[in-house]
């Protein structure tokens, strides 16, 4: 079966990462791409500039990349052409945030839905922050709400799933930027290729192929973003107002260093991982979020925090697992006892909500509610322990 030329890709979320990542990418491999948003003037935006820059920023100077080929539709409002898009479109990819997924699945699957099985199954492909992100989505594509369960017999030759881990830094951009992205020279895109059983892998320049994502999604939430979110949320208590200001900060920098010290003695053992590689990962990683070209606001790197004190994300995630081993997590749940002092901040709703729970609720139950904590667990009490101290001294302001 051929693949449909010219080569189309459509993209949920012409956002930070999808317009200075994603779509680059795309673009660079031949491929329009059809951005979906929902956010009117973005769309204008991209259907009246026919280029914007992706600007890479870093020690070694500046490199511009211009990106062409593109349109946008609002999938709000017009979804009948974005699902004729999707019915013969080669790659659907989307980074709209692990929590938007659920949104996006209904026109996915409409739009699978009226594909013809002749056509190369579109691969679909979630670049999210978010360990196993795609299969997420998959799910709630395939969901009975979404998908006569009579298609699914044979749903392989519609599209083919496979997970990703995305890595580059792209900060909030300068409200004057137009459409350009600035962003860091780093990245790294890792795919899973053993969904692609019958077909060939898609042809995107920079992705690398993998059989097993695990260790590499693990060890960059675990490390990048594990890291980034320490530094972010003791930047925020302590009223740093960028990444770098906070790694200015010595105690911060040494905060940072312990939290990624615990996740390495994780993800070593579980993944088999050569500890000097680790280690050398872990250097790259802090150089790499204290770079002073990027102006990373605390708030975006610390936004959602309800999200990053969940059971599969940077600090419950592998506290957790080193807790059941008898293991140090000290420093990872001093970072958790940060991003739960990160509420009412301005533009997070996220952070309000925490805030409500953390005034409605009793400690065990926040533990519960927030964390995906059982009573069971051995990280359960200390979790408990900070939901209380963070309590107390609200009640004290
Ligand atoms: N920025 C980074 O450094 C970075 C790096 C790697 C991964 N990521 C991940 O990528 C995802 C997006 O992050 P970002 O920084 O680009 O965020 P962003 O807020 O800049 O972009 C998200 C975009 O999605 C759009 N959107 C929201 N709901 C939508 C919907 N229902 N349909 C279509 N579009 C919708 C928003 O309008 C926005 O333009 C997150 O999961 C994040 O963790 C970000
Ligand atoms: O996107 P989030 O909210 O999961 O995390 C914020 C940042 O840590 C993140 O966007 C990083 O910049 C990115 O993951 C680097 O690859």
């Amino acid at each position: 079966m051929e693949r449909n030329t010219p080569k189309k890709a459509v993209h949920f979320g012409a956002g930070n990462i999808g317009r200075g990542f994603v779509a680059c990418f795309l673009h660079e491999s031949g491929y329009e791409v059809i951005f979906a948003e929902v956010n009117d003037a973005t769309v204008n935006k991209l259907n009246t500039h026919k280029s914007y820059k992706v600007i890479e920023v870093g020690a070694d100077g500046t490199t511009e990349k211009i990106i062409t080929n593109y349109r946008a539709i609002n999938s709000r409002t017009n979804e009948a052409a974005l699902v004729e898009e999707i019915a013969t479109a080669d790659v659907v990819t989307c980074s709209v945030g692990p929590n938007i997924l659920k949104f996006i699945a209904p026109v996915i699957a409409k739009g699978l839905a009226a594909r013809s099985t002749d056509l190369t199954p579109a691969a679909v492909i979630a670049c999210e922050n978010a360990i196993g992100a795609t299969d997420t989505l998959a799910e709630f594509i395939k969901s009975p709400e979404n998908t006569d369960p009579a298609l699914l017999e044979d749903y392989d030759n519609r599209a083919t799933f496979a997970n990703s881990a995305i890595d580059r830094i792209v900060p909030a951009q300068d409200p004057d930027a137009g459409l350009d992205v600035k962003l860091e020279k780093f990245y790294e895109w890792v795919v899973e290729k053993t969904p692609f059983k019958k077909w060939a892998v898609p042809d995107i320049k920079g992705i690398k192929w993998v059989d097993n994502l695990q260790p590499f999604i693990e060890r960059k939430l675990y490390t990048v973003n594990t890291g980034h979110a320490t530094a972010a949320y003791y930047g925020y208590t302590r009223r740093k107002s960028t990444v770098y200001d906070a790694l200015q900060d010595k105690d911060i920098r040494e905060e940072v260093k312990n939290a990624l010290k615990e996740t390495a003695d994780l993800i070593t053992e579980k993944h088999g991982i050569d500890e000097e590689e680790q280690k050398q990962y872990v250097d790259k990683i802090v150089r790499r979020i204290s770079n002073p070209h990027l102006e990373d606001a605390v708030e975006r790197v610390g936004r959602a925090p309800l999200r990053k004190l969940s059971r599969k994300e940077r600090f419950i995630g592998p506290a957790a697992e080193l807790a059941e081993h008898g293991k140090d997590c000290s420093a990872l749940l001093d970072a958790a006892e940060m991003a739960f002092r990160f509420q009412n901040v301005e533009g997070d709703e996220e952070s309000f909500e925490l805030a409500k729970i953390m005034k409605e609720k009793k400690p065990e139950e926040v533990v519960q509610q927030v964390c995906g904590l059982q009573p069971s667990e051995k990280l359960y009490p200390q979790v408990v322990n900070i939901v209380k101290r963070v309590q107390a001294d609200s009640n004290e302001e």
